[in-house]
């Protein structure tokens, strides 16, 4: 059994945004007024969104931030399924527009062959990361950490920032941030939207079994805090 994390439930998405917008908003702040600039690591897919705007127009020194995904599907960015364009088009807008964004896909033809370059061109970023916004899947994965990938022992082991990943669930070759990458922040926010995903969470807490559901290496940890912010 896994010992509960800081849990916040909210009645509504909206008010779970504006909470994690603001709290997210005032780190990034915080660290820039104190190291003089800031890391954001954002996850993909459907649930961030809307923070994505509310955060865009938070009136700190974007100039200053930093920001990356925790995550990406070697897509090129002008597709569909590419987290990038997400970030693009929902997140580097309004006051965010001036931040220092850096995907992690790159012009090689596999992630593997690009794993390389987008750990070099993530070298100045400030870490620890301050802030990491994880995501979930329905089958507990997180990154892109698929309990079903060969790949998922070196995203969990290596040392270096990010690795390859070919999920045989789930679309596309990807590249994820490793879990020493993502444990190494100063702060970790997992977003849950439904109610579906509160019972993965659930049963995620239930035993430490990584392989079986990969978000349990966040929540097994206590070296970073994971703070949970979830709404029906
Ligand atoms: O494939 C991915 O899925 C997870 C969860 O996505 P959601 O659509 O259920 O919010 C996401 O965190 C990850 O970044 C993405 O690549």
């Amino acid at each position: 059994m896994i010992k509960e994390s800081v849990f916040k439930s909210f009645d509504t998405p909206a008010d779970l945004e504006a909470k994690l917008a603001e709290k997210i908003s005032n780190q990034l702040q915080d660290a820039v007024d104190s190291r003089g600039k800031a890391s954001l690591v954002v996850s993909g897919g459907s649930t961030p969104l809307k923070l994505f705007k509310l955060l865009s127009n938070k009136a700190i020194d974007w100039s200053d931030v930093y920001i990356t995904l925790a995550d990406e599907r070697w897509v090129d960015a002008e597709e569909a399924d590419s987290n990038e364009r997400l970030v693009r088009e929902h997140l580097l807008q309004n006051r965010a527009a001036s931040a220092k964004f850096r995907g992690l896909k790159n012009m090689f033809d596999s992630p593997e062959k690009g794993c390389e370059m987008t750990i070099e061109s993530l070298a100045n970023f400030p870490k620890p990361f301050d802030v990491v916004v994880l995501g979930m899947g329905t089958d507990g994965h997180t990154c892109s950490w698929f309990p079903c990938s060969a790949e998922l022992e070196n995203a969990f082991t290596t040392d270096l920032l990010c690795a390859a990943v070919n999920p045989t669930t789930a679309p596309h070759p990807r590249i994820t941030l490793s879990k020493g990458a993502i444990l190494n922040s100063r702060q970790i926010y997992l977003h849950l939207v439904g109610e579906s995903k509160l019972s993965v969470y659930r049963q995620a807490l239930q035993n430490d079994d990584v392989n079986e559901m990969p978000i349990r290496a966040v929540l097994a940890q206590r070296k970073t805090p994971v703070d949970v912010f979830y709404s029906a």
